[in-house]
This record gives structure tokens, sequence and C-alpha cells, in this order.
């Protein structure tokens, strides 16, 4: 039971991991999901339970594209966040100012107001902080790009995506949206079983999903991946890591021992960009290598975030982005999660087993040896 494994810690009608094909969204199959739908009818269906009707899907889309602009408070917030800092760090910030002007109502009434303001604030954070400390000027938040793959890439590069990037976001988007009780999720679960404000339960996620060993995994995939000029060199390092008992980052998962579900997703998409003119595809041929190698030789499946690295590198995105971008979407699966926890909540207090001393004397400071 170390790390928690195989406890079962609570129920969930959002997501299952292992059952059907791999992986369900509120019974959706996550490929049919990620490949014939754009992120925000999945984000509507996390948060909602059924997928919405054209006319739904127009309306959640529209409160999107009016949560895009910013306070102005918020901006000088991200105006003063020096351009050095981790740009997860810029989005826990952001997160927590506009929480400060925009509070959630105590009776969690504006649930779903709050949380929709915040897909459409989450890429603003990201593009202004960037455009004003990378180029020093001050982007204009507003668009009528109706989806956020499109807008993220449009504000980022200011250029027009091409559909094939797009298509990619979004299912990207999509795959990232929810997974159960993961770290992030289940961190965000235990905040909003104290009934704190929704932006705790979002900057509890930031914080969590953070780190190497969940969503940071993608930024140090892909610099593994890059730093090799050829498959052989790639595989020799890989014999190199195995020696010194290293991990991979982008292998290996808790729930998945077989396959990640996303993954063959994952490929799909890194095989379709890798024709693009600024690709250079010998990095999926050194990412497929190394894929199977460990497959082979160690029995480990790559998860989502080997080559989704990969995918954000060909769509030229700054490699610190890439677990910002995965609060973009996997904002929705948190925020169905904190919301289901209030629907039935008890707080999250789980015991341990205690290591440490037996019961012993006080001894005071003058005469302690
Ligand atoms: C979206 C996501 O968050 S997906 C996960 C992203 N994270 C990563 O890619 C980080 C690299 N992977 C890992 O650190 C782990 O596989 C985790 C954190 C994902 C899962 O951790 P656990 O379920 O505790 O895996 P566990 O430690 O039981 O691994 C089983 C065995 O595989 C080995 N192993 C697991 N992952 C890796 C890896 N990436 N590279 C090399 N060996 C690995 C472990 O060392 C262990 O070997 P042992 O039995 O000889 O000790
Ligand atoms: O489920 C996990 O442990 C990690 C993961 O793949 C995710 O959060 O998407």
């Amino acid at each position: 039971m170390s790390g928690l494994a195989g406890v079962t810690a609570g129920q969930s009608a959002i997501c299952t991991c292992g059952l059907g094909n791999g992986l369900n969204y509120r019974g959706y199959d996550i490929a049919d999901l990620a490949l014939k739908t754009d992120f925000e009818e999945v984000a509507y269906l996390l948060l909602n339970g059924e997928l919405p009707n054209k006319h739904e899907l127009k309306m959640f889309q529209r409160k999107i594209i009016a949560g895009r602009e910013l306070p102005i408070s918020v901006k000088n917030v991200l105006k003063s966040i020096p351009a050095s800092s981790h740009p997860m760090d810029v989005m826990k910030t952001a997160t927590s100012a506009l929480g400060c002007i925009e509070p959630e109502a105590e009776d969690f009434s504006d649930q779903m107001d709050k949380i929709t303001r915040l897909l459409g604030a989450f890429p603003s954070f990201l593009v202004y902080w960037h455009h004003w400390h990378k180029n020093g000027k001050e982007i204009d938040l507003i668009s009528d790009e109706t989806t956020i793959a499109g807008y993220i890439l449009e504000r980022l590069k200011e250029k027009k995506p091409l559909d094939v990037e797009v298509k990619a976001m979004n299912a990207m988007l999509t795959l990232y949206a929810e997974h159960e009780f993961n770290a992030s999720t289940f961190a965000n679960r235990i905040t909003a079983s104290t009934l704190s404000d929704i932006y705790s339960c979002m900057t509890t996620g930031i914080g969590t999903l953070k780190g190497p060993l969940h969503g940071g995994a993608n930024e140090v995939a892909i610099k593994f991946v890059l730093q090799f000029s050829d498959v052989n060199e790639a595989l020799k390092e890989v014999d190199e890591l195995f020696a010194r008992k290293e991990k991979i980052m982008g292998f290996g998962h808790r729930v998945y021992r077989e396959l990640d579900p996303r993954s063959p997703i994952g490929h799909q998409l890194a095989d379709e960009l890798k024709e693009l003119e600024t690709s250079d595809p010998k990095l999926y041929d050194i990412a497929a290598a190394v894929r199977d190698k460990v497959k082979a030789e160690k029995g480990l499946p790559d998860n989502i975030d080997f080559f989704g690295g990969l995918i954000y590198h060909y769509m030229e995105i700054e490699r610190l982005y890439y677990t910002p971008l995965f609060i973009m979407s996997r904002a929705a699966g948190w925020a169905a999660h904190a919301f289901e926890q209030r629907a039935n909540n008890r707080i999250i207090r789980p015991s341990s087993e205690y290591t440490g001393p037996e019961p012993r004397e006080f001894v005071s400071i003058e005469d302690r040896a």
C-alpha cells in the first residue's frame, strides 16, 4: 500500500481507467472523444454528465470566449511575475489572483460559471505573460476563435494555425482532460472535501501536476529525445540508463501496466505532425525506437507524456508550456471531481500507521544533554 497503490479511495461516476477499451469519460471511449469532438464538448461532458447538443455547445463556447479577457489587476500580477519563473508557477499565481478578484460564492451556487470563466482564462494567463515578457507587448486577449485549441495556438504563435495542428491540440486537450484518481485530481478532491473554494481546488491541482512524476514528465521526455542525433545513440543511452537503474520520463504508469490507451492516439498525431515542413521526422524515429526498446526489454509502456512532448515540439510550442497546456485541459476533470465531491461530501482524512518513538518523558531544555 506504499503510495496508496491498489487502494480504492472513493467512488466516482466520471471516468474509468482500464475498463472497456481502456479509458472512458462518462462511458464514452477516449478514441471517439479524442478524434471526433472538440475539447469543449468533452469539458461539457465531464462537467455536466452528458454530451451537449448544438445549442448547449454554442452557449458553453460563448461563455468560455467571454472568459478570455482578464481584469487589469490580474494583468498587472502577470506583468510583475519574472520572466524566469516556471510557467506552472505563473498559472498557479494568476489563478489565485483571479480568485481574489472574482471569488466563488460561499454556497458554491456559481461553481459552473466560475469553472467556465477559468476555462476561458487559463490560456489567457499564459499568452499574456508570454508576450509581455518575451516580446515586451500587451497582447489583445479578445478573439472570436471558437475553440480553446485554436485560441491557444493562434495567440501563442500569432499566426493562423494549420488544421492538422488544431486537430492535434484538440485531441491532446481531450486526452489529458480526465484520469480518475490521479495525484492532482485526488489532491484537488481533498481540497474540495474541506469545502474550500474552486480556485483553491485548481491551485492544489496545479501544484501537484507540476512534478516530473506526473504532468511535468512531458517536459523531461522531450528533452531526452532532443539530445540524440540518431536512433543508435538513443538506444545506447537507454542501455546506460537501464544499467544505472534510472527512470526514463514518459514510461510506466500506476494503472496501465500493459498499455496507456491514450498513447496510440498520441503516436498517430505525432506521425501526422512529423510531415510538417518545420518538423524533424528523425525525432519520431528516435522516440519510436526508444518506446519499442523500453517495452521489449523492461515491459514498460510509454505513457501519454512520452509522445505528448514530441507532439507539442512539432507544433513549435515552448517546452515549459507543455504542462500549463495540461492544466487548460485537466481543469475540466478537476472541477468535475470537485463538484462530485461537494455533492456527497465527507472530509477526506485517512489514517497513518505510526512508526515513531513510543510515548516518553518530556525533558526540559535545561536538563537536555
Ligand atoms: C499524465 C501522467 O501523469 S502519466 C505519468 C507520467 N510520469 C512519468 O512518466 C514519470 C516516470 N514514471 C514513473 O516514475 C512511474 O512509472 C510512475 C510514477 C508513473 C508510476 O509509479 P509506480 O506505480 O509507483 O511505479 P512502480 O515504481 O511500481 O514501477 C514498477 C517498476 O517499474 C520501474 N519503472 C517505473 N517507471 C519507470 C520508468 N519511467 N523508467 C524506468 N523504470 C521504471 C520501477 O523502477 C519499478 O521497478 P522495480 O519493480 O524493479 O522496482
Ligand atoms: O493517472 C495517473 O496516475 C497519471 C495520469 O496518467 C494522468 O493523470 O493523466
